[in-house]
């Protein structure tokens, strides 16, 4: 099925998954919240509150999952008092579990994770998305940062086609930096503890903190590149996740 677009793709597995997660938590945990990328979808609110929350995107790179393209993640975070206190992101064709608990460093299979130590952005690769818009005026903007970004130069630019796993890349010292315009909290929130705990940077695309529900995103190695990457950036606020829906 189709959500936003017609290329915002969603299927009875990211459903099926996401209700499974739930009930599994609900069952040990009653009283706690969950922001779900099928549950938002299907009208629940998707407001960030103190109460401990599960923040779940059951699929991540459903795109990906739909055309078989190897690079698909199940995404889970938790928070509380708006602070994420744990990530898990799986890489389900690679069979990678990555972990991090706030102050305990992160992990990919129990393996610990730290970023690059590349300071020159002329010698990084960057990953990014195009993302589900297709308004010409977002696209303009998404593929001026790109060749912005580009023609710094760096060493290139990838997309696994998951915000997730470009996190868990970052996290891994694969790619300098990561930075996207579009996602939703539910892509970003387990990644971005894991690339915090794994010795990272987060900041939003103006240079400002990092702000879960802004719908924006730059996680780097250092701040040295994500400043830098922030400056090529044309950047635009598509609709907050926890704005009031427009009837
Ligand atoms: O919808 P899913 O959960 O597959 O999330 C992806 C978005 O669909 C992309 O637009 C976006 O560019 C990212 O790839 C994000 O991970
Ligand atoms: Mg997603
Ligand atoms: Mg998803």
């Amino acid at each position: 099925m189709t959500k936003s677009s017609s290329v915002d793709l969603v299927t009875q597995t990211d459903q099926k998954v996401e209700q499974l997660i739930i009930q599994s938590v609900k069952e040990k945990f009653p009283t706690h919240r969950f922001i779900g990328e099928e549950s938002v979808a299907a009208g629940e609110s998707c407001v960030l509150t103190d109460a401990p929350t599960w923040i779940i995107d059951p699929i991540d790179g459903t795109t990906n999952f739909v055309h078989a393209f190897p690079f698909v993640a199940v995404s889970i975070g938790f928070s509380v008092n708006k602070q994420v206190e744990f990530g898990v992101v799986f890489s389900c064709l690679e069979d990678k579990m990555f972990t991090a608990r706030r102050g305990k460093g992160a992990f990919c299979n129990g393996e610990p994770l730290q970023v690059s130590d590349q300071e020159d952005i002329k010698q990084s690769i960057i990953a990014t998305e195009f993302g589900s818009s297709r308004d010409p005026d977002a696209v303009d903007r998404i593929f001026s940062s790109l060749r912005n970004v580009l023609c710094i130069p760096v060493h290139g630019v990838r997309g696994a086609g998951t915000a997730a796993i470009n996190m868990c890349l970052v996290a891994s010292g694969c790619v300098e930096a990561y930075y996207e315009i579009g996602i939703h909290v539910w892509d970003i929130a387990a990644g971005s503890l894991i690339v915090s705990e794994a010795g990272g940077v987060l900041m939003d695309v103006d240079g400002g903190p990092l702000d879960l529900m802004s719908r924006r995103i730059v996680a780097a190695n250092s701040r040295t590149i994500a400043e830098r990457i922030v400056r090529e950036i044309d950047a635009f606020g598509p609709p907050r996740d926890d704005e009031p829906l427009r009837r």
